[in-house]
């Protein structure tokens, strides 16, 4: 069977990342909505409705919006927007978050896409509260860095135009208000938001989510070794997937770590550093803010949704 499938924003960077995605795929057929009327409500009502599935590429409002034009029980949407990723009757997107997340999202009609930043948080979190390993009141710090497509056509904009007098790292969200702190709090378990101070470079594309532990502060110190069994053990059992945990400590290949490792895919790489004797870690996720942060994740969450195999399905 060939499914209908409407890219709601197909001009923007997520939009244009997933069509390039699908393009090529003969069990999905691209619905498409003239220029002239991607914004008009009519139109988008009609096309949205004759969809099998719809990915909503957009600002949160008009993701909002589109959900409210849909008036048929067989639409199936994925939103990559904020709007829904604590809303309920929304699936959370991040298929790999525990081994019954895939098949919820496969039933699911309406699925919202992880966050790029969430997604490295939780991939670690939330397997260490689960073992018991870190409370789930342990007040988290984050960190890290994205490409500037993180910030969609306006930062992208800005960028280019700035060249090379564009700052090489620059912190921001420094009002600790960050729009993704509901879901990295939700989806990790934890009781509070973390203190999340997240930076933009001067490239494309390509993220680093960093997770320091500070672990004399807790009741329980676990080791290094502890701390990354319990994540392996968690990924272990997830089915199929695109995460993978490196070796303990991998110092050899620290020097290797770049936030641009997995560009162009949908996989993403998980470190764990540790020092027992200073009771210090820290847990460092590694991919693309445009695949397993945005594009990827929805072409493996539709994928899901279709009942295709996304081992043979994935080349995003
Ligand atoms: N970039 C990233 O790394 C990630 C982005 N996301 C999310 O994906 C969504 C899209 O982001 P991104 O692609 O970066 O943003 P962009 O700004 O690059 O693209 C958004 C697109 O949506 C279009 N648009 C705006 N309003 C409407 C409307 N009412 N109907 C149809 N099209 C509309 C815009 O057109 P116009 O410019 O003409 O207004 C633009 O082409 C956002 O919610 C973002 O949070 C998710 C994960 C990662
Ligand atoms: C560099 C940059 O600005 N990044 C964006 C996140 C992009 C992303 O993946 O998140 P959404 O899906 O929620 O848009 C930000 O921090 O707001």
């Amino acid at each position: 069977m060939v499914a209908r499938v409407f890219i709601d924003g197909e001009a923007g960077t997520t939009g244009l990342q997933i069509r390039e995605r699908l393009a090529t795929r003969r069990d999905i057929e691209l619905l498409s909505i003239p220029d002239h009327l991607r914004k008009d409500v009519s139109a988008k009502a009609d096309i949205l409705n004759s969809a099998d599935a719809a990915i909503l590429c957009l600002p949160d409002a008009a993701a909002k919006e589109s959900v409210s034009l849909i008036s048929n029980d067989t639409t199936r949407v994925i939103d990559a927007s904020t709007a829904h990723r604590v809303a309920d009757g929304w699936e959370y997107g991040f298929a790999e978050m525990d081994k019954s997340q895939s098949s919820r999202i496969a039933s699911a009609t309406r699925v919202a896409n992880p966050g790029c930043w969430p997604q490295g948080v939780i991939a670690f979190v939330r397997p260490l509260i689960a073992a018991g390993l870190l409370p789930a009141d342990y007040r988290l710090t984050v960190n890290g860095i994205s490409g500037y497509s993180g910030g969609g056509k306006s930062m992208i904009e800005a960028y280019e135009k700035a060249g090379d007098k564009a700052n090489v790292f620059l912190p921001y969200g420094l009002s600790f208000n960050h729009k993704h702190l509901p879901e990295m709090k939700r989806y990790s378990t934890l009781e509070n938001e973390p203190l999340f101070v997240p930076a933009v470079g001067n490239y494309y594309k390509g993220m680093l989510t960093s997770v320091p532990l500070q672990l004399s502060t807790l009741d329980k110190v676990p080791t290094g070794a502890e701390l990354h069994a319990a994540i392996a053990d968690h990924f272990a059992v997830v089915p199929g997937g695109f995460v993978d945990v490196a070796p303990l400590a991998d110092l050899e290949r620290a020097g290797e770590l770049s936030p641009q490792t997995h560009n162009g895919t949908n996989g993403m790489s998980l470190h764990v550093f540790a020092n027992d004797a200073r009771a210090q870690a820290v847990l460092i996720a590694t991919y693309d803010n445009l695949g397993k942060g945005a594009s990827g994740a929805a072409v493996q969450n539709l994928n899901l949704m279709l009942g295709v195999d996304e081992t043979t399905s994935l080349a995003a």
